[in-house]
């Protein structure tokens, strides 16, 4: 980027009234999100309000009953359950992974395990892994192809306090490079991290003015 030029914000991910639900459970009832570049989004929601469900569409891994998804970009998806295969080692993946999305090397694969703290563990089995580090590896595979928009569901949920820390090292530098990242969660510790707070909630996504005007986040 030449010296001295701004980045205007442009939505990348857009959800309009979207609807879903599972029988008679009307989870989604008119859902509406904009996540522009450069955008840190929380989305907070009690247990069984609907975010992974949300997630998913967003992700477009879930189909909706009615409401539109617009991506822009490229997309890197954290799901809240690890899908990792138990036999294959942290450096397996990163291998199929980098394969799958056409990665010329595993440099930013090595550089994400680094960032994130778990090299001693490149040569073990996935199913070897405690929760946590498969957390870790999860979320390397999602960052592997460094996606204009990052969905997480729940990230932090298993991480010690030094990884906390590091993953907002390595959120801080997604979104100064213009990535966007939508965070899906039930607690929100730090609200001033956030560019955008939105409470999921009977259905629909309704964002607080500003972060400032709630002290009160989270379940
Ligand atoms: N495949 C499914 N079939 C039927 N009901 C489902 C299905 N998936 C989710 N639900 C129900 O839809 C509601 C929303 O679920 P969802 O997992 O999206 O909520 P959540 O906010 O992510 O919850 P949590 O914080 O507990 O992870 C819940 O009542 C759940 O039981």
């Amino acid at each position: 980027m030449p010296a001295g030029s701004t980045v205007v914000p442009s939505p990348v991910l857009q959800a309009h009234d979207v609807h879903k639900s599972y029988g008679r459970h009307h989870v989604l009832r008119g859902a509406d999100l904009t996540v522009t570049t450069g955008q840190l989004v929380a989305v907070v929601g009690e247990n069984g309000a609907g975010k992974s469900t949300l997630l998913r569409i967003l992700a477009g891994t879930l189909p909706v009953d009615r409401g539109e998804v617009s991506l822009s970009g490229t997309l890197g998806y954290c799901p809240q359950e690890p899908v990792l295969n138990a036999a294959l080692t942290v450096e397996q993946h990163l291998r199929y992974f980098a394969a799958a999305h056409r990665l010329p090397d595993l440099h930013r694969g090595h550089e994400l395990v680094r960032l994130l703290g778990y090299e001693r563990y490149a040569q073990t089995a996935a199913g070897e892994l405690s929760g946590g580090t498969r957390q870790k590896l999860n979320l390397t595979l999602a960052l592997l192809h460094d996606p204009d928009v990052l969905l997480l569901d729940e990230p932090y949920q298993g991480f010690d306090w030094e990884t906390y820390l590091r993953f907002w090292t390595l959120v801080d530098d997604l979104r100064t490079r213009g990535k966007a990242v939508v965070i899906i969660t039930h607690l929100v510790f730090e609200q001033d991290r956030f560019d955008l707070l939105a409470d999921l909630a009977d259905g629909r996504v309704t964002p607080r003015t500003t972060v400032e005007e709630d002290h009160h986040v989270g379940a």
